[in-house]
């Protein structure tokens, strides 16, 4: 099982809708127009066939207060970030260190993606990394963490994710 965490908003419910998307037999490569999300109340569960069968589960942004109780049966995490959104990186920062350190994900594979790369931010892709520590929490962390940006929307890096969730397949951890 992979779990699909991050704030409200980053951006969830739509990668996963893009992915499913892109693993569908008709799986053009032309996206389209992003189709209406809405804020997931509780989880949400998606299969997606990548040489075999795996099931993303997202947790709505709303439920932080218990993600943990979902970690027990996660061999990998996505944790999204909204690149343009400057004022969650203190909070999802402490999210993701809190998940790093959690006894129970402590041989998860992690992905981190900055998402909504579309938009424009006043702070670089850069500043926001170096805000965020994000050396330091991949030095530090026990994990193998990678990090990728994506855009949800009009599909940047969507491949980059389907490499990393084929390689998680090579890895039985
Ligand atoms: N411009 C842009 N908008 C995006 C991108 N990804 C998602 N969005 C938009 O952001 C809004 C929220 O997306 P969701 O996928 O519902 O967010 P979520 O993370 O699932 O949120 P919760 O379920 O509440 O935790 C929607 O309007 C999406 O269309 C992106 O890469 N670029
Ligand atoms: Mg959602």
């Amino acid at each position: 099982m992979y779990l699909l965490l991050g704030a409200s908003g980053v951006g969830k419910t739509l990668l996963v809708k893009r992915l499913q998307k892109l693993c569908s037999k008709d799986g053009s490569r032309d996206l389209g127009e992003p189709p209406p999300t809405l804020p997931t109340v509780g989880t949400n569960l998606t299969d997606l066939l990548i040489q075999k069968k795996i099931t993303i589960r997202e947790l709505g942004g709303c439920m932080g207060p218990i993600w943990s109780s979902y970690y027990g049966d996660c061999s990998s995490v996505l944790f999204m970030i909204d690149a343009a959104n400057p004022t969650q990186i203190s909070s999802s920062c402490v999210q993701l260190l809190s998940l790093l350190s959690a006894e129970q994900l402590a041989s998860a594979s992690v992905l981190i993606l900055f998402n909504k790369i579309d938009l424009p931010c006043y702070m670089s892709l850069v500043e926001m990394k170096s805000l965020f520590r994000i050396q330091d929490i991949i030095s530090c962390a026990n994990q193998p963490i990678t990090v990728v940006e994506t855009s949800a929307r009009d599909g940047t890096g969507l491949p980059d994710v389907l490499q990393w969730l084929r390689s998680t397949l090579k890895d039985p951890s």
